[in-house]
C-alpha cells in the first residue's frame, strides 16, 4: 500500500450519484486496492448537512483505504491539494428552462470550480466532469483554469460507451468481455455516436457479425443515445448507479491504463484529430497510458459514421458559441 493518500474530490456529493460513487471510492475501486483516499465533499451550503450525514456513514463503512472524509461549501477550500476531481454537482434542467438558461445556470457553478482548481489544486490534477451538459461544463472549468494543462480535463462518455457495450452483447448474445474497440464520438447528448464499424467481437468486426444495418441506425445508435432518457421514464430519476460505476470505469482506467488490444471512450480537448475542432471537449476512441490520454488514430471513417461525428461535433460547436455569447469562457 502506497502511503501518502490521493485527494479526492467529489462535487455534488450529496446527491444520486455522490451517494453512489463515495462508498466505491472508499473502497479502493477508484484508484486501486493499493490506494489510500482522503475524500473532499463539496456541496451548496443548503445540502451541507446532507453531506456531513453521508460522511458519518463513509466513517461507519470503516474503510482501510478510506484516511478522511472533510465536508465544504467553498471550492476554493474543497479543490485546494486535490489530485482527482469528480464534477458531479450541476443544475438541472426545469420545466420551462431553455437550454441557454442551463448553460448560464452551469456556467455559475463551473466557472467558479475551474478557478478553484488553478488556484489551489495539486500538480498532477485529473478532472472528470459528469454533471450535464458534462462536455461544454467541462469546456467552461477548463478555459478558467489556464495554468493547468488542457488535457487534464475531461468529460464523460464512458456510461454511453457501457450501455452501447452492454446493447451489442445482447444482440449478439456474447459477454461484454469479448467485445473491443467500441467508440462513443462527439457529445454526452442524443447526438452521440456509438461507433461499431471498428469493434470486434471475439475478434471479428462488431458490424459484419451483426450484419443489420436497419438495427444499427434505427435500433442500436437510438438506443443508446437516448438511454439516458429511458432511465428517467422508467426509473423515475436519471442514472445515478451507472453513471458512479462509469465514473469510475473512467479514472481507474485513467490512472491505471487501459488494456492492451483494446480501447474506451472518454470526452477529452480535441487536438483536430478526425475532424473535430481543436480545443472542443468531444469524445474519442481513446488508450490511457502513464496517467493520460492519447486519441486513437488513423482510423477509417466511412461514410454513415461521418455524418453522425459531424452532426454531434456541430452540436458541441454551438454549445462552444452559445457560452462565449453568455461570456462565461
Ligand atoms: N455524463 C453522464 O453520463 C451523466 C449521467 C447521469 C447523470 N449526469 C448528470 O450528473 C449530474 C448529477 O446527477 P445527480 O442525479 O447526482 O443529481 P442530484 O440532483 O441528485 O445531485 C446533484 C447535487 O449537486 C449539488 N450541487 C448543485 N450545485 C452545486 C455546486 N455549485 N457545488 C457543489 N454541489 C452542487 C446539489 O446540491 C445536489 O446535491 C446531473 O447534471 C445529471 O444530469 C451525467
Ligand atoms: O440526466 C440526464 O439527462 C441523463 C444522463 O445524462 C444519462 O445519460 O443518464
Amino acid at each position: 500500500m502506497s502511503d501518502s493518500p490521493v485527494n479526492v474530490t467529489v462535487t455534488g456529493a450529496a446527491g444520486q450519484i455522490g451517494y453512489a460513487l463515495l462508498f466505491r471510492i472508499a473502497s479502493g475501486q477508484l484508484l486501486g486496492a493499493n490506494t489510500p483516499v482522503k475524500l473532499r465533499l463539496l456541496e451548496i451550503p443548503q445540502a451541507v448537512r446532507a453531506a456531513e450525514g453521508t460522511a458519518l456513514e463513509l466513517e461507519d463503512g470503516a474503510f482501510p483505504l478510506l484516511a478522511g472524509v472533510d465536508v465544504f461549501d467553498d471550492p476554493k477550500a474543497a479543490f485546494s491539494g486535490t489530485n482527482v476531481a469528480l464534477l458531479v454537482g450541476a443544475r438541472p434542467r426545469t420545466k420551462g428552462m431553455e437550454r441557454g438558461d442551463l448553460l448560464e445556470a452551469n456556467g455559475g457553478i463551473f466557472k467558479p470550480q475551474g478557478e478553484a482548481i488553478n488556484a489551489g489544486a495539486a500538480d498532477d490534477i485529473k478532472v472528470l466532469v459528469v454533471g450535464n451538459p458534462a462536455n461544454t461544463n467541462a469546456l467552461i472549468a477548463q478555459r478558467h483554469a489556464p495554468d493547468v494543462p488542457a488535457d487534464r480535463f475531461t468529460a464523460m462518455t464512458r456510461l454511453d460507451h457501457n450501455r452501447a457495450l452492454s446493447q451489442l452483447s445482447r444482440k449478439l448474445s456474447v459477454p461484454v468481455s469479448q467485445i473491443r474497440k467500441l467508440t462513443i464520438w462527439g457529445n454526452h447528448s442524443a447526438t452521440q455516436y456509438p461507433d461499431l464499424f471498428h469493434a470486434e467481437v471475439g475478434g471479428r468486426n462488431a458490424a459484419e457479425a451483426v450484419n443489420d444495418e436497419q438495427w444499427l441506425a434505427d435500433e442500436f445508435i437510438p438506443r443508446v443515445a437516448k438511454r439516458g432518457a429511458e432511465i428517467i421514464e422508467v426509473r423515475g430519476a436519471s442514472s445515478a448507479a451507472s453513471a458512479a460505476s462509469a465514473a469510475i470505469d473512467h479514472v481507474y482506467d485513467w490512472v491505471n491504463g487501459t488494456a492492451e488490444g483494446d480501447w474506451t471512450s472518454a470526452a477529452i480537448v480535441s487536438d483536430g484529430s478526425y475532424g473535430v475542432p481543436a480545443g472542443l471537449i468531444s469524445s474519442f476512441p481513446v488508450t490511457s497510458s502513464g496517467g493520460s490520454w492519447q486519441i486513437v488514430q488513423g482510423l477509417d471513417i466511412n461514410e454513415f459514421s461521418r455524418a453522425r461525428i459531424d452532426a454531434s461535433v456541430a452540436e458541441l460547436e454551438e454549445e462552444r458559441q452559445a457560452v462565449e455569447r453568455l461570456g462565461l469562457i
